[in-house]
């Protein structure tokens, strides 16, 4: 068996895999991003991030997907589990946090489990149990519009409560947290002693996050953000460490396919179009009907190659639209028929410009990302130098086109506006 795992992750999409292997990572450890569960030992690293799809499926498949990556997991020696949950907690009312969690938290017989989305240097941040996207409650910020899993309640302990079906959920306040890892061990006692097994866990700074990591070092599982990922690391004895961000150089030409509608990627896509970049736009109307969209985005990446000084810019291909015009395609088409449709499209288009010769690519979107990684055959992720924090440069083989391709899987409300032209630079 390989040396076994200090930290056994599973991610509930793949942009928050990456984001967590980055943390992870940066704090020192070597870790391996394999897209689903891997088929065989990984040697040589202290933490690997399954990176599953299943943060919209229905909740007993999530449950399935995640307990076969668990035994995957054990089976590997690994000591502590992370079951890692976007920063704005996205999911429906029916899961799939909760029921995953409680799941997983039977199968490891555990005590108790930590639950924060906290994440400071993304700005998400969690007081008296409310989760504040920037300056915002989440309920008020453009989660609320959320093609798949609108975010209308800030109240984690609410939020949570409402997806378990066996497990009482409580607080670990911020004045508990400030006092530090001893106290959080007292408090997390407290409310084991009532009955509560979840602990939504305060976190306004790095700092709370640290103390927290102390305070779980001997826990079995934490369900988190990936801020939580900075403080463990530091059990081990790990110091952060450079050296695990160099990748192979990039080669080949450069795009950017975008399927993600959230506030930050709109941004990001107007300020690319209106900077003069090319950009091929997806109407998701034409797709019901079966118009070649795939064919016409392709021929369009091909023409644009054929300018002699097209050869280093970015071409972008994207979905991307605001909450009222998603709006009005679901209404036509279906929520999730929409967003599977988009998907689909969007996947194919990946491949496609990987075929073409892109080796550069950035997917925006979790849901998109995962759809297209899934497309380009990807099994493993190296994970390299960070662009914004949450989102890596990643490199991995594309089986499905017989290609290395350094991949940026970027979440949808990460990264600063002018994300599309600087991802490359930080490649260069
Ligand atoms: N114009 C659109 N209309 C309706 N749905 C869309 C549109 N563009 C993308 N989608 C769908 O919205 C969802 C966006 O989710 P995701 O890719 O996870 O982005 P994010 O990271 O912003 O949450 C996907 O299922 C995608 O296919
Ligand atoms: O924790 C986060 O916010 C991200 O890692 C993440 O999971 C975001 O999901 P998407 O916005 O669907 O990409």
């Amino acid at each position: 068996m390989a040396t076994p795992l200090l930290l056994g992750c599973i991610a509930d999409d793949f942009t928050g895999a990456t984001d967590l292997a980055n943390n992870l990572v940066r704090a020192g450890m070597r870790v391996v991003q394999s897209i689903g569960v891997p088929d065989a030992p990984i040697d040589c690293v202290d933490a690997v991030v399954v990176a599953l799809k299943s943060r919209t499926i229905p909740s007993h498949e999530a449950v399935t997907r995640s307990l076969e990556a668990l035994r995957w997991l054990q089976a590997q020696g690994c000591r502590q589990v992370y079951f890692k949950v976007c920063s704005t907690f996205d999911s429906t009312p029916q899961g799939n946090i909760g029921p995953v969690a409680e799941a997983l938290m039977q199968a490891l017989d555990a005590p108790f489990c930590c639950v924060t989305p906290a994440f400071p240097e993304n700005a998400r941040t969690v007081y008296k149990g409310h989760l504040f996207v920037g300056d915002v409650l989440l309920s008020d910020s453009g989660m609320r519009h959320h093609p798949l899993t609108p975010m209308t309640d800030a109240n984690l302990v609410r939020v949570m409560q409402a997806q378990c079906a066996r497990e009482k959920v409580g607080l670990v306040d911020h004045a508990v947290v400030r006092r530090g890892a001893e106290a959080v061990r007292s408090r997390i006692a407290a409310l084991q002693a009532e009955g509560v097994r979840f602990g939504i866990v305060d976190a306004v700074a790095d700092d709370d996050l640290r103390t927290l990591g102390r305070a779980i070092a001997d826990a079995k599982l934490v369900v988190a953000g990936s801020g939580v990922a900075i403080g463990l690391p530091q059990n081990h004895g790990l110091q952060p460490s450079a050296s695990a961000a160099q990748l192979p150089p990039a080669q080949g030409t450069r795009a950017v396919v975008s399927g993600s509608c959230s506030t930050a990627t709109n941004e990001q896509v107007r300020r690319f179009v209106a900077a003069g970049g090319a950009a091929f736009a997806i109407d998701p109307l034409r797709l019901a009907p079966g118009d070649d969209v795939v064919g016409e985005a392709l021929a369009f990446h091909l023409s644009f190659r054929r300018k002699p000084e097209s050869m280093s810019s970015p071409l972008l291909v994207y979905s991307t639209a605001d909450p009222d015009a998603v709006k009005s395609v679901q209404t036509r088409l279906g929520v999730a028929e929409a967003g599977a449709m988009v998907e689909r499209v969007l996947a194919a288009i990946a491949k496609g410009l990987v075929d073409q010769g892109v080796r550069q690519l950035v997917v925006a979107g979790g849901e998109t990302s995962g759809a297209a990684v899934q497309a380009l055959g990807v099994r493993q992720m190296r994970i390299g130098p960070q662009i914004d924090p949450g989102v890596p440069w990643c490199h991995a083989r594309a089986t499905a086109c017989d290609a290395d391709v350094h991949l940026a899987l970027k979440s949808g409300n990460f990264g600063g506006p002018d994300f599309f032209t600087r991802a490359f630079e930080v490649l260069a």
